[in-house]
């Protein structure tokens, strides 16, 4: 990918370098003509191609902009930064791989106008987008979040199995999940209204300019023409009545369907760690074999071919395993704890359902889960690495211990 031009990729890699003051230490390594030599801090190549960049936490600013005309990107994550600017307009054309766009927790603006049948995530929370979200064309996406920005409107039917908290503290979103949109419902109501009235009153008020006179008689008895139309009223009303009850049967049925965990979920996760599109080398570790690193919220950018890749330090032994630091490849640091196959025999899907209840656990004050590996008898725990050091380390180094 070298060729006479220079790498096909830097000119990007390098107006976004250029946004940013000398001193962002991770792109201080982003020197020399091949972005994919190994030496680019954040810089994950596949094929000569850049095919991921990997800077959450780096204290960037400017646009984001140039990183997405990387043609070849599959994961973008660059959370936590102080990027401003909008997201340029993405379709199949000038992102045909992105997977994974990981961009919340920046200053970025304008509207959200993504059209990708591939894209998988989408973290855009804590912005400042605007605008609606009818321009939103992602099929396949599972993970999903654009709370805190200022957008407006109705949220599309395609976005409304994903929860509340996906769309939270925005101007004025509306509709599922949210409550619903006001105009919507006046439009509804009216439309249902009119329509009611066309069915109940079309005939009696045809009736009452046919005949000029009252539709029931003076002495209390309906007229046959009066009769006709309030049985034209009640056919009118049973048809709406049954019409209303079949949608609803079939919406509840469809979000039954939509909700209930399937074996699909499942692979879909472990899709997120990109180990599907990852060619999973023989003789390498037996999770690395299946495939099989399931990640959770945050653990998007996981990989366990960069896992395995790592430098590993020991960090401690407990009852049930050994924990290692884990230095990645992205600049990601890890802390893995490897549980003893003796501790954990078998019961494989208890060990499953468990991990993934832990998975979901987010407390300020308990580590979070970013993924875990449960194949051929291997299991591995990934966990945020907490540079502070131990509990031991902090009472003797304080001298608590000595005074105790
Ligand atoms: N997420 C982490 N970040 C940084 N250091 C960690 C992390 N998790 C564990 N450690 C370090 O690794 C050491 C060993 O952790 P480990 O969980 O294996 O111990 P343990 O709780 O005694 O284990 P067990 O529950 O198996 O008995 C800890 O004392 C701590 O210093």
């Amino acid at each position: 990918e070298v060729a006479n031009g220079g790498h096909r990729d830097l000119p990007f890699l390098l107006s976004f370098k250029a946004y940013n003051p000398s001193n962002v230490t991770a792109l201080e390594t982003w020197v020399g003509p091949d972005p994919c030599s190994g030496s680019w801090l954040g810089v994950r190549c596949s094929r000569g191609r850049v095919a991921g960049v990997f800077l959450d936490d780096a204290s960037l600013v400017g646009s984001v902009a140039p990183l997405l005309g990387l043609t070849q990107i599959r994961v973008l994550a660059v959370r936590r930064n102080s990027l401003s600017g909008p997201l340029p307009p993405l379709d199949n054309s000038t992102s045909p791989r992105l997977r994974h766009l990981l961009v919340s927790h920046n200053n970025l603006s304008g509207g959200l106008n993504l059209s990708l049948p591939s894209l998988v995530t989408l973290r855009a929370e804590q912005n400042g987008f605007h605008g609606g979200l009818l321009a939103l064309r992602l099929p396949m996406v599972k993970r999903f979040n654009v709370s805190s920005n200022e957008l407006v409107g109705e949220i599309p039917s395609s976005l409304s199995g994903f929860p509340s908290s996906s769309f939270g503290s925005n101007v004025d979103l509306c509709g599922k999940p949210l409550p619903r949109c006001m105009h919507a419902y006046n439009a509804v109501e009216d439309g249902a209204s009119n329509a009611t009235t066309g069915v109940a009153q079309s005939p009696t008020a045809a009736t009452n300019t046919a005949s000029g006179s009252p539709s029931s008689s003076s002495n209390g008895r309906f007229s046959q023409l009066g009769l006709t139309a309030l049985v034209a009223t009640g056919i009118g009303n049973a048809v709406l009545i049954a019409i209303s009850l079949a949608i609803s049967v079939a919406m509840f049925i469809y979000m039954r369907r939509k909700l209930r965990p399937s074996k699909d979920d499942s692979k879909s996760s472990a899709a997120l760690c990109f180990e599907e599109e990852d060619k999973i080398r023989s003789g390498e570790d037996k999770c690395q074999k299946s495939g099989a690193l399931v990640c959770f919220d945050g653990g998007e950018e996981l990989r366990l071919e960069s896992l395995f890749k790592a430098s590993a330090e020991v960090l401690g032994k407990g009852v049930s395993g050994s924990t290692y630091k884990a230095v990645l490849e992205d600049g990601i640091v890890a802390a893995v704890k490897r549980l003893s196959a003796l501790q954990f025999p078998g019961r494989s899907k208890a060990f499953d359902r468990h991990m993934r209840l832990v998975g979901r656990l987010r407390h300020r004050h308990v580590v979070s889960l970013r993924g875990y590996c449960n194949s051929n008898g291997e299991r591995l725990l990934v966990y945020d690495y907490l540079p502070n050091g131990s509990l031991q380390s902090l009472l003797q180094g304080n001298g608590m211990c000595a005074q105790k």
